[in-house]
């Protein structure tokens, strides 16, 4: 199937310019003025609107098992809604079983994924530490296209690692060239004051804020960010919600360490008080981790992506509906943690980013796409409106209004945590692999037709550090045997 995009402005990660895009065979084949439609191909109107990459959601939980239960949105559903709010492809999470094997919990993923509707690829945790896993590393990098690790500094008792752990796994990963993500919360304090909060009688979700105060989450960055810098190896922090944990990003960029920042629109809009409503339904289907801040933190947010100090947006699309979350009716430490989201990310991004003077488009298209596809080794096959690149782009109404709601939205959870936001900046078309899967609000995915996407290891990036770190490598003293002293 070929498509001719007509008459739209082209933004990309770096230029915006008034230009024709041909697709042709699921890949884009021109770029320019006055293209005309062969016979056949489909003809898209983008006057007044924007040609951009497909939005890429580098984190994402389908259909995850997860405390006791499993997320209700699956890799179809959750890749239909994903396109429906103009993004083309989702990175989710391998989280094997504490003593699973890595590879076995991976071909488990891609059996669930075989149902995406666009492309996807996979970051793997490591929840345990042994000769296994360090080999399964090995083998994920080598034959199945992983360059990235997981490790969850949270979740003590079940997927929480230490920093034992988090050094032989950062070793291991930078010897293959891929890279380290956290999820940096310091588990034993949440632990600690989940249990204190629970012996003073608070057991409602505004527990779940009250044991996750920011300073958990900023101690753990800072650790996270100093045992990869111990190793000379980047880091990734996922979810990124304080002032503090921006900080510490912050500070060591500056003294040139290679760390990553990701945010979540949700962080960026939404603040504590939701923990707060007397309703106890509304106020646990915004239990997520981290939980939502003061509102002070959202501008230090928004500072560090407007700075470059932090480099992606995702949403943690991790959804339960109000039966599987009233399991912790009695107890907010067993409230399924997750909130959705990945229809409403670029929308709450351009609205409140580019609609605020916070962003221009063009830094909009750097922290939704180009960037995630630059850090995870994607470019230009992904985050790119260039020739030979895959054909997954969004025909972007910066006029469109919608009224964000779960009636009306295509996630499957009875709940949106932007209920009755109003944004301007709509996905008018959606286009994966070259065929047009979301137009003016009709949904056409097709179960099954994502592909896995393979992700070498070795960014140039990781070329660059293993150079510093070989001009920088340990130098033992070489003394001569010593004579003088005998015994
Ligand atoms: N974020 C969240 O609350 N649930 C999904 C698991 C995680 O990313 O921590
Ligand atoms: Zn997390
Ligand atoms: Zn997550």
């Amino acid at each position: 199937m070929s498509i001719l995009i007509r008459g739209g402005t082209v933004v990309t990660a770096e230029q915006s310019f008034r230009s024709d895009v041909f697709c042709d065979n699921g890949m884009i084949v021109a770029v320019g003025d006055g293209l005309d439609a062969p016979t056949g191909a489909e003809v898209v109107d983008a006057g007044g609107q924007y040609v951009m990459p497909g939005g890429i959601d580098p984190h994402t939980h389908m259909e995850l098992p997860f405390m006791g239960t499993v997320a209700s949105e699956d890799f179809f559903s959750g890749t239909s809604a994903g396109a429906a709010g103009g993004n083309t492809m989702i990175i989710d999470f391998v989280i094997p079983a504490p003593q699973q094997s890595l590879i076995e919990a991976y071909h488990q993923w891609r059996g669930w994924a075989e149902k995406a509707a666009t492309d996807y690829s996979f970051h793997v945790a490591v929840t345990w530490w042994g000769d296994q896993v360090k080999e399964e590393m090995g083998v994920l990098t080598r034959e199945h296209g992983v360059n990235s690790f997981k490790h969850f500094m949270a979740y003590k008792g079940a997927i929480m690692v230490d920093d034992g752990v988090l050094l032989n796994s950062f070793a291991r990963a930078q010897e293959l060239g891929a890279l380290c993500t956290v999820h940096a919360e310091n588990g034993d304090a949440v632990f600690h004051l989940q249990k204190s909060l629970l012996e003073q009688g608070i057991t409602g979700p505004e527990g779940h804020a009250l044991s996750r105060p920011p300073q958990v989450e900023g101690e753990a960055a800072q650790r996270a960010i100093a045992i990869a810098n111990v190793l000379g190896a980047p880091v990734y922090i996922v979810h990124v919600s304080t002032e503090q944990a921006t900080q510490a990003i912050a500070r060591a960029r500056a003294a040139g360490h290679r760390v990553y920042g990701e945010v979540l629109p949700q962080h960026l809009v939404i603040d504590e008080s939701v923990y707060r409503d007397p309703d106890w339904q509304t106020a646990a289907a915004y239990v997520m981790s981290p939980p939502f801040r003061p509102k002070h933190h959202q501008e230090a947010l928004w500072a560090g992506l407007a700075s470059g100090g932090l480099q992606t947006t995702a949403t943690d699309h991790c959804c339960f509906c109000a039966p599987q979350k009233a399991a912790g009716r009695d107890n907010f430490t067993k409230i399924p943690n997750g909130t959705g989201g990945i229809e409403d990310r670029m929308s709450i991004l351009w609205h409140n980013g580019v609609g605020t003077g916070r962003l221009t488009p063009n830094e909009f298209v750097r922290i939704t796409s180009t960037n995630c596809a630059q850090i995870f080794n994607l470019y230009p096959r992904k985050g790119a409106v260039q020739v030979g690149a895959d054909a997954d782009l969004v025909v972007w109404d910066p006029a469109g209004t919608r009224t964000i709601s779960a009636k009306t939205h295509h996630q499957n959870v009875d709940f949106n945590i932007y209920e009755g936001m109003e944004v301007t900046g709509v996905a008018r078309h959606t286009i994966s692999q070259g065929n047009l899967v979301w137009t003016d609000g009709d949904l056409r995915t097709v179960r099954g037709a994502g592909r896995y996407i393979d992700r070498p290891c070795h960014p140039p990036v990781f070329r660059a550090i293993d150079r510093y770190n070989e001009l920088h490598k340990a130098v033992g003293v070489d003394r001569e045997v010593s004579t003088a002293v005998t015994p």
